[in-house]
């Protein structure tokens, strides 16, 4: 039974929609240290410091599963969790009628086996309808994400097109880690 070592919703959906039985543990770790601005060093940095917070915490008798997902925009901003709604208009109205990459960077730790990848997914986005940006800010279902963003949500009928898993930007490349969750330990 593994751990996964995150408080997010759209980790858990992903692994229990893979049918892959875990155990949601949170861990303690401060995203404000990371200093780099380049995104894949980014949620390599947060998922590596992730994994060593929960070794720290829970040991490796358990295997342990830690992410990080962040945006990056057309021009290599890092775009992460809204702090507010406001935050969330402005990074949003970033991505509308843009191309942006879902980076998700991913740690899993065994006794006898650690792993880590680094996957992204990108798009391009048509414009997003005024209206229909302010109803998905009304709905508070941008808290918490990336971006704000929620492929399988708000942002699916703006795709344009895809190149990528969606579980990798929802958060976790569930494709890329079954063969090594699958091995025993
Ligand atoms: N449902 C959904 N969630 C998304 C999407 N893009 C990013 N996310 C979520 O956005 C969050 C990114 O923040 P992180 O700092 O990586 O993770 P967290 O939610 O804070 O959880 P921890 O692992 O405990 O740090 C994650 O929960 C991702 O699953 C998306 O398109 N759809």
């Amino acid at each position: 039974m593994i751990y996964l070592c995150s408080s997010s919703e759209s980790r858990a959906l992903l692994l229990n929609n893979f049918g892959i039985d875990f155990i949601q543990k949170s861990v303690a770790y401060d995203e404000e240290q990371i200093t780099t601005s380049i995104a894949k060093d980014f949620v390599y940095t947060a998922s590596k410091g992730k994994l060593n917070a929960a070794i720290r915490a829970f040991g490796v008798e358990s295997p342990l599963l830690c992410a990080d997902t962040v945006i990056a925009a057309s021009d290599g901003t890092i775009l992460r969790k809204p702090k507010n709604r406001e935050d969330a208009r402005r990074i949003l109205n970033i991505q509308s009628g843009s191309t942006i990459s879902i980076i998700s960077s991913a740690h899993y730790k065994s006794k006898r086996l650690a792993f880590s990848d680094i996957s992204a997914t990108h798009y391009h986005f048509s414009r997003f309808e005024e209206e229909d940006l302010e109803r998905y800010l009304e709905s508070g279902l941008w808290q918490g994400k990336a971006g704000g963003c929620m492929v399988e949500g708000f942002c699916k009928k703006y795709i344009q097109s895809v190149d990528g898993y969606e579980s990798t930007a929802m958060g976790l490349q569930v494709e890329t880690l079954l063969p090594w969750i699958k091995v025993k330990n």
